[in-house]
């Protein structure tokens, strides 16, 4: 007794012969023929459908080949019999990462799903592309792109909860990259709130600005206003700008984004670098005083593969306006913050620049005062308390512009609190 299998079979195999062979082909009607031929294709030459992974997407970076970049990593040991393995000094066990072109194969009803990566290099050997392949058998095609791809965005999403682990993102490895607005190293700075040396008034209100700001998403929604805030730090050198922008992304669990303007050299580039930033993201434009925007000449590449200098259209008050205009339109809770060593500077270029709805928040990084020198001690040293050599600090410290990081140095010359602080006092009597 034949099984439906053995059957279909044999009518499959009937089907190739009478295609091969015009003699039976003339006697079989067509309409018969054409069914024998559309089962045939249906199980026997069932083409694969396979999706692309790109990196970018129309104008932004494409979210999903962070999404299977990262959950490929979690199948990688079991589904791939290639694997490129790394660690940094710093790193204390190895970690495994895709071999481009290593086919990883992952188990999911009939047949696996494989899953590829693929690195194109232009002529000059450089990197211009990579990306994510998933085939699979033509069948599977409304369980993957339904269930599976659900499953695989709700592995990611659990797993940057999970291990959340904060990025800097800056534009240094990415000029040329065609689709890669952005690269990304750990964020890996310890400062937060608590450790700043910085007025215990201030660094409240701050707090309490950010907490307000994250919280009000549908007030914002409400209110017909974007959901971002504009912050301007301001300061000598050395006063911890640069570690309270660290403290604002520990605090905030948010992606810091650092953009050198005076590298963009048209509207066009810098609406796709705005519009592949993720949510929830810090961006930081330092010494904004600096950015001499109208002055500055820009390296264009010709079709000729001539470079030529142009000097760029826009002006730092048009700039900032165009980055208004396209943050109000893209994007949610995000914050930019802005410094400068020099905010006199600042409101003679363009007092507009100021003022609320670029920069809502106005925070001062003064030189060291006696509590903020008493944090640092409470960092380095781990006095708590008081301390014999305070009284003369103080005083000191009345007559004299330091800043934070320069005591800060003083400090870590010794881990005997004695020692550590005389260093402090002959500083301060020799500045
Ligand atoms: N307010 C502060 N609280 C704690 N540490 C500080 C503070 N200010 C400076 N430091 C110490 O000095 C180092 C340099 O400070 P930071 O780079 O944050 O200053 P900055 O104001 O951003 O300087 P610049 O304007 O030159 O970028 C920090 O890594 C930190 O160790």
């Amino acid at each position: 007794m034949l099984t439906f299998m053995e059957m279909l079979i044999s009518l499959i195999t009937a089907a190739g012969v009478i295609v091969l062979c015009p003699l039976v082909k003339g006697l079989v009607p067509s309409s018969f023929l054409n069914n024998l031929l559309s089962i045939y294709e249906e199980y026997f030459c069932t083409p694969e459908i396979t999706l692309f992974f790109r990196t970018d997407c129309g104008l932004s970076d494409n979210q999903m080949y962070d999404v299977a970049s990262t959950y490929l990593r979690t199948k990688i040991v079991d589904s791939s019999k290639c694997l490129n393995v790394g660690k940094t000094v710093r790193q204390e066990r190895p970690t495994f990462d895709i071999v481009p072109g290593a086919e990883l194969s992952i188990p999911f009803h009939i047949k696996g799903l494989k899953w590829k990566l693929h690195v194109e290099k232009g002529f000059d050997g450089y990197e211009r592309l990579r990306y994510f392949t998933l085939s699979f058998d033509k069948k599977l095609k409304e369980v993957v792109l339904g269930s599976y791809l659900a499953e695989v965005i709700s592995r990611y999403k659990a797993i940057q909860e999970s291990e959340r682990v904060l990025k800097l993102y800056s534009r240094d490895f990415v000029w040329g990259t065609p689709g890669r607005e952005w690269s990304s190293i750990i964020l890996e700075h310890p400062t937060t709130f608590e450790k700043l040396a910085m007025d215990p008034v201030q660094k409240r209100m701050l707090k309490d600005d950010l907490d307000k700001f994250v919280n009000r998403k549908e007030w914002y929604k409400k209110v017909g206003k974007a959901w971002k805030r504009g912050y301007l730090l301001y300061g000598p050198p050395g006063t911890g700008k640069s570690s309270l922008i660290a403290a604002m992304a520990n605090y905030l669990k948010f992606d810091v984004y650092d953009l050198d303007l005076s590298r963009i050299s048209s509207d066009s580039e810098l609406r796709r670098i705005f519009l592949s930033t993720s949510n929830r993201s810090i961006m930081v434009i330092e010494d904004i005083d600096c950015a001499k925007l109208e002055d500055r000449e820009i390296e264009i590449e010709e079709m000729s593969d001539q470079l030529i200098l142009q000097k760029p259209k826009f002006t730092l008050s048009g700039l900032l306006n165009f980055i208004d205009g396209v943050w109000s339109s893209c994007g949610e809770g995000q914050i930019i913050v802005f410094t400068t060593n020099n905010k006199e500077k600042l409101e003679k270029l363009d007092p507009a620049l100021l003022r609320p709805g670029y920069m809502d928040m106005h925070v001062h990084m003064p030189y060291l005062t006696m509590d903020g020198f008493k944090q640092l001690v409470s960092n380095y040293l781990g006095i708590d308390g008081d301390h014999q050599l305070f009284e003369v600090i103080a005083g000191l410290l009345e007559n004299k512009k330091v800043t934070p990081a320069e005591i800060a140095e003083e400090l870590l010359k010794s881990e005997d609190p004695n020692v550590a602080l005389r260093g402090v006092v002959e500083f301060l009597e020799q500045k």
